[in-house]
């Protein structure tokens, strides 16, 4: 109902993006994502093992949560990890704005990735409900619930590097970024938030077409996976970047001077990634070899992930199924 906005807190490294939410009156802290539909959450009826340092609902401890019998979840994400377990429906309030009949995906079991990240403790999928794994009846995300009572059917990403950011649901906050948003259709057969990517440029290059490649917008990857045509195009501008087998992807000296990267979005709007988002992290403690934000990915579409987030204020429209950018303020 109304609109509700929740701090977005980057874990070590900006690995991922966090935020509580309220599930049958308990606050749990929960990763964010655009990249997946399911809402899951650490629970009691995880092993003592699993449950170790995190916040673990208690369906038991909730007056307003309901068992969905015979129902059940079982999602694995593309870099291996998952989770599975049992459904209810309960009561979710996230920064204001709430659902009283929200799918809960009690987690039974969860890889070790979750188990070994004790700041999160569950993900709120943020993708379109289609690609929600519940059987046997497939349920619908927070925020397509949510959307027929929010003041406007948009969500809002602010994810800044290394410091805390936003999301919030029901409103567009202008004073989060410069100008104007870009609107762009999203193409929603894949259960993404998926566009057309026809180009782009590094630093103050020319413009290079891509041959109709998509992109989806993803808070739930940490990095930017792009085309090898954006990659090598823009590496190629690094001096001493390679790739880098022993840390799994493109490396660079520390003090290489990063060019931003413009992308299009959408055909009609380029955003730009800044060069200092792009240099993500050391690779050691030495400090001397950074590893790149922007990798790639013979996927496509192309999984634009937090690095781009960092350089771009999106909003993520469920009414007209269109993706909003611009620069943050
Ligand atoms: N892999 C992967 C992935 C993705 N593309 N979006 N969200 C992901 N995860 C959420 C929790 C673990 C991985």
């Amino acid at each position: 109902s109304g609109s509700g906005t929740v701090t977005a807190t980057p874990e070590s490294q900006d690995v991922e993006y966090l935020a509580p939410i309220s599930i049958g009156g308990q606050s749990i802290v929960m990763d964010f994502d655009s990249g997946s539909s399911d809402l899951w959450v650490f629970s009691t009826q995880l092993s003592a093992t699993a449950q170790k340092g995190h916040t673990n609902f208690d369906t038991t401890k909730s007056t307003t949560f309901k068992t969905m019998t015979g129902a059940a979840f079982s999602i694995s994400y593309g870099d291996g990890s998952g989770a599975a377990g049992t459904v209810g429906t309960d009561t979710v309030n996230i920064g204001g704005a709430t659902v009283t009949n929200q799918a809960i995906e009690v987690a039974t079991a969860v890889s070790s990735s979750f188990v070994s990240d004790t700041n999160s403790n569950g993900l709120v999928g943020l993708a379109f409900s289609k690609l929600n794994t519940v059987s046997p009846t497939q349920q619908k995300t927070f925020f397509d619930n949510a959307m027929s009572t929010l003041s406007q059917p948009v969500f809002t990403a602010d994810l800044r590097k290394g410091a805390v950011g936003s999301y919030e649901f029901g409103n567009i906050d202008s004073t989060k970024f410069n100008g104007s948003l870009s609107w762009a259709a999203v193409n929603t057969t894949t259960g993404f938030w998926q566009f057309s990517n026809s180009k782009f440029s590094v630093g103050t290059g020319a413009t290079t077409a891509t041959d109709g490649t998509q992109a989806i917008a993803d808070t739930g990857t940490t990095l930017m996976l792009a085309s090898s045509a954006i990659v090598s195009a823009y590496y190629s501008q690094v001096s001493g970047a390679a790739n880098d087998a022993s840390a799994g992807g493109i490396t660079f000296p520390c003090t290489a001077t990063l060019p931003d990267l413009n992308v299009d979005v959408g055909g009609n709007y380029m955003a730009l990634v800044r060069g200092d988002d792009i240099n993500y992290a050391p690779v050691d403690s030495t400090g001397t070899t950074c590893f790149g934000g922007l990798q790639a990915t013979t996927n496509d579409p192309q999984i634009w992930g937090d690095i781009m987030f960092k350089s771009q204020f999106v909003a993520f429209n469920g009414g007209n199924n269109s993706i909003g950018m611009a620069p943050h303020q």
